[in-house]
């Protein structure tokens, strides 16, 4: 394997200088060849630096970490995350109906199906309104409160789906600031509110803050008992008990769903109660139809296995320490900050499955924000910084606003125009006869030369699919995940855990009676001054 990431390094390094437009020039099925395809899914990634030796590599990387046997280990219920000794099986949540998926010899499938069956008819009843309020009203608003894995997916998801969404209002309340809840309640009349409260452990400090907020709040309006308001989803049911929720609105799942892998079952609940559980199960099928390519399509052909080898490509052998993600989808505007948990959770790691140093960079920083907003905002750096920036176009063929076509032909001309910029940049000579034709000459046409040009040869791939429904919802999300599970298999991590969230929740604790008053003088000079200055 090592001899592997020495042949990458060496064929970069003999590579490097050959402008991506000549990979275009030399090859006249560069985009064919240079593509694959999901059902009706498409990632290009013609424009990249991979030449077919690269990809070569890449896929003979991929094979002696024997990915496809890691594919097949977490799909059946291995306990792959060993730190934990769990199973990772969010792909059991959208798994059909008659799968069997088995861990510690007992098939799981059923019981997700009974609890995803539950699911469904509470968010009818609430949906239709014959589940009622205590003053017997339909729901017309349901606040979810969760953070982390427990809310970025719902809250993305609901936008995502925006034109789907013909059930109860959904909000999202997720920080302790007070702030968040404040604003989020402010709007919103306590008879008709449902609050969800979703936590996988059910005692995270945020959730369970906000949820004795949001309590509080239903009890100054309806009373002591403000149990039909309520719903929790969580794996701890004593807990959701042990807060006055009834058994009947508490929908549980394992252990072995991650946080950041979990929206696919009860805490896609708020996702479910917007659009009803119809194009919930799209969705579903839509990352199920991902799973099933992830798992059986031929590694040249695997999107997931091909997004995450073109990452490893730019990570560790071109040395790009971050990438972009740029919808070219407003409904997919908080994609980026579900990926950053969901990538850099799981991939942010310095050690190996045996706890021993990584002998190289594992997961890059990921960021983004919806084009064209972007352009207008941090694109300059994009073209013409000194760092090279990877960057990940997202885009339908159509909107759901027929009405409204000649926008989406704006949106798609803006997508295709930057990555052909990123790629093709603009010489100096072209740059000066520019700044000429502005009426710059001599030394003046020189310097304005320098700063109208652009380097080029920055690579860039595109996910092109048909119009952003519940099932290419779903295969999105099931293709980012598979990507980060193939990055986290060649630099041989666990990326199910996340011990890196543990000190600063175990400091906060400590540090909350200082704040509050107490003795601090055992603490470093800053975290003293700061304690001095916060002080009220
Ligand atoms: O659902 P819970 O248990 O409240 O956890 C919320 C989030 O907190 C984390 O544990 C990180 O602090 C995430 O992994 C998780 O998604």
């Amino acid at each position: 394997m090592s001899d592997i990431w020495q042949q990458l390094s060496a064929h970069r390094a003999a590579t490097e200088a050959t402008p991506l437009t000549d990979y275009f020039a030399q090859d006249a099925d560069r985009f064919a060849r240079y593509s694959a395809s999901a059902g009706e899914m498409l990632l290009d990634y013609s424009k990249t630096a991979l030449d077919d030796t690269a990809r070569d590599l890449l896929v003979q990387l991929a094979e002696s970490v024997d990915l496809k046997s890691r594919i097949a280990a977490m799909m059946s219920g291995a306990k792959i995350n060993s730190t934990e000794n769990r199973a990772v099986l969010h792909t059991a949540l959208r798994a059909p109906k008659d799968a069997v998926v088995e861990v510690d010899g007992e098939n799981v499938v059923p019981g997700i199906q009974k609890v995803l069956a539950q699911m469904g008819a509470f968010a009818t009843a609430l949906r239709e309104g014959s589940y009622q309020t205590k003053t017997g009203k339909a729901f017309t608003d349901v606040v979810n409160i969760g953070i982390g894995g427990s809310d970025l997916g719902p809250v993305m998801a609901t936008l995502a789906l925006a034109p789907y969404h013909d059930g109860p209002a959904c909000h999202f309340v997720s920080n302790v600031d007070g702030a968040h809840i404040h604003d989020v309640l402010a709007g919103l009349n306590p008879e008709t509110t449902l609050v969800v409260i979703a936590s996988k452990t059910f005692t995270t400090i945020e959730t369970m803050t906000n949820a004795e907020t949001a309590i509080q709040w239903l009890k100054g309006a309806l009373g002591e008992d403000v149990s039909t308001h309520l719903a929790a989803v969580s794996t701890a049911l004593d807990k959701t008990a042990a807060m006055g929720i009834p058994d009947a609105r508490v929908f549980g799942f394992a252990d072995w769903v991650g946080g950041r892998y979990s929206m696919w079952g009860p805490i896609g609940l708020p996702i479910m109660i917007a659009v009803g559980p119809e194009a919930f199960g799209e969705f579903l099928a839509g990352s199920a139809a991902m799973d099933q390519h992830f798992r059986d399509a031929p590694l040249m052909e695997n999107l997931p296995a091909l997004l995450g080898l073109i990452g490893v490509w730019h990570n560790n052998i071109c040395g790009y320490g971050s990438r972009a993600v740029l919808p070219y989808d407003q409904r997919l505007s908080r994609l980026p900050a579900y990926l950053q948990q969901l990538d850099m959770e799981s991939n942010g790691k310095s050690v190996a499955l045996d706890g021993s140093p990584l002998p190289r960079a594992s997961g890059p920083v990921v960021w983004g924000e919806p084009g064209t907003n972007g352009q207008h905002a941090f694109y300059q750096l994009l073209h013409q910084g000194t760092q090279v920036i990877p960057t990940e176009f997202l885009i339908a063929a159509t909107g759901h606003e027929p009405e409204l076509a000649h926008q989406h032909n704006l949106l798609k001309a803006n997508c295709l125009a930057q990555s052909e910029a990123l790629m093709l940049g603009r010489s100096w000579d072209e740059a000066r006869e520019i700044a000429i034709a502005r009426g710059f000459d001599g030394v003046d046409a020189d310097r304005m030369a320098g700063h109208l040009s652009f380097p080029g040869n920055r690579p860039s791939v595109t996910i092109a699919y048909p119009k952003l429904t519940p099932f290419v919802f779903g295969q999105i999300v099931a293709l980012y995940e598979h990507r980060v599970f193939t990055e986290g298999v060649i630099w041989g991590i666990n990326s199910f855990d996340q011990w890196g969230v543990e000190l600063g929740k175990e400091l906060a604790t400590r540090l909350l009676p200082m704040v509050e008053g107490a003795d601090a003088s055992q603490k470093d000079a800053s975290t003293r001054g700061l304690l001095a200055k916060l002080s009220t």
